[in-house]
């Protein structure tokens, strides 16, 4: 049985790998969730698959679980510290890190000093703290795993290939509910139509990122951290139908491509059972029904997060941090209808010309640009 820890559980990609853990309850022990503020769903999980510990970030939360909790001898934690803690539990082999942002920082780096293998969802990790990690793992037994699709897919494409023979990496992006539409058209879209991915059913962050494209530009740093490919090598194109997840291409022009269901428990059950492969609990690809695969160019005048994306990672230090914590606050304010939906790529890019590029940054000095960063997008709404 696999000891898990799901950071995040009651989310998208949490709840969907609770559904797999359901599916299979001989293979794995639940050792560990945590939430935010949704203690309701929290306690319905912890009851269902009884994990030793709980964390809640809220208070009231707390309060709520630890009462209700109590009878059933489950223990809850809270805030950063109890991440933390429930990362480095003895029992524990992998840990899940589906909490959404750059909060998932310092929970994956204690997960990692204690050895243990991350299935990796949380892409802004690695974009504001890829050096940092990559550094930990180096002096860790501990293995990273890609959860996110297009990562799954790239790792199973350089699975026993020469990296010496690798061309580029070719990340397929959707195009998002506004594919095709121009910045006039994009004035006065809604959370509610910018929320309307055409393919994934996914938290609201993320479904924001993928309609600005941001979603893009963070997956192309997440790929770089992850698979060590200059940015150069590393290609976006559109592929509205989001059924190859990622392509290699290779020296010698062979391209291998990774298709599958838009279903992400696809690739939180590869990450579970790696390096097994074990039968779908979902079903597979129905290639006659599917049989239109078409690829465009992203359109990078209308969508400039992208740009913005690729020119974080080259100039690498503290800009990702900037481009992360300032897209972090913009999506918020869109959500809340505080700022427009093109205010978001016109707030990360001020932002970016703002703070100068600071190199060897501190994983504290990451959080003090994070904190500076989110202040100076509030200045800039007032
Ligand atoms: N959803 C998807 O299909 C995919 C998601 N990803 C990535 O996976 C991560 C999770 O995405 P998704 O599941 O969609 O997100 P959701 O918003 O659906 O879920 C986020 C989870 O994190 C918790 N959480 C939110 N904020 C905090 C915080 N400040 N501190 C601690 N926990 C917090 C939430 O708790 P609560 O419920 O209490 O708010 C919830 O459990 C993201 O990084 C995303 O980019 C990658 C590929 C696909
Ligand atoms: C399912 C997944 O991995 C998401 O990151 C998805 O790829 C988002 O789609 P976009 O291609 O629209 O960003
Ligand atoms: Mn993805």
């Amino acid at each position: 049985m696999k000891g898990l820890c799901i950071l995040g559980s009651t989310g998208s990609i949490g709840t969907q790998a609770l559904d797999i853990i359901r599916r299979d309850r001989n293979s794995y022990d639940v050792i560990a969730l945590s939430a935010n503020s949704n203690a309701k769903l929290l306690y319905e999980q912890a009851v269902e698959f009884q994990p030793d510990y709980v964390v809640i970030m809220d208070d009231e939360g707390f309060k709520f679980l630890k009462e209700k909790l109590f009878i059933h001898g489950i223990k809850v934690l809270k805030g950063m510290e109890g991440l933390e803690f429930i990362c480095t539990l003895h029992n524990v082999d992998m840990v899940l890190t589906s909490l959404v942002g750059m909060v998932g920082l310092k929970p994956t780096i204690a997960a990692i000093r204690a050895g243990k293998t991350i299935a990796l969802a949380n892409k802004e990790t690695l974009v504001v703290g890829g050096d940092i990690i990559t550094k930990e793992l180096e002096k860790s037994k501990s293995k990273l795993l890609p959860v996110d699709s297009e990562h799954s897919a790239l790792f199973q494409c350089l699975k026993g290939e020469d990296r010496k023979s690798i061309h580029r990496l070719i990340l397929t992006a959707s195009g998002g509910p506004f594919r095709g539409k121009r910045k006039a058209d994009l004035i006065y879209v809604t959370p509610e139509m910018a929320l309307k991915h055409p393919r994934w059913n996914m938290g609201k962050k993320i479904s924001i990122d993928s309609a600005t494209l941001m979603n893009k530009a963070l997956e192309v740093i997440e790929a770089h951290w992850l698979f060590d490919i200059d940015y150069d090598s590393i290609d976006v194109v559109v592929h509205p139908q989001s059924i190859i997840h990622s392509m290699v291409e290779y020296v010698d022009g062979s391209i291998i491509a990774q298709l599958g269901n838009t279903d992400m428990r696809h690739p939180i059950q590869y990450a579970f059972e790696y390096p097994n492969r074990n039968p779908s609990v979902v079903g597979y690809l129905d290639l006659i029904k599917n049989n239109v695969l078409t690829f465009e160019q992203p359109d990078y005048e209308t969508f400039e997060c992208l740009e913005l994306g690729y020119k974080a990672g080259k100039t690498g230090g503290s800009m990702p941090t900037v481009l992360n914590a300032a897209n972090e606050e913009a999506v918020e304010l869109f959500l809340k209808r505080k700022i427009k939906f093109l205010e978001i790529a016109e707030i990360i890019k001020e932002s970016m010309n703002h703070f100068k590029v600071e190199y060897n940054v501190t994983l504290e000095r990451i959080f003090e640009i994070e904190m500076s960063t989110r202040d100076f997008v509030n200045q800039l709404i007032k």
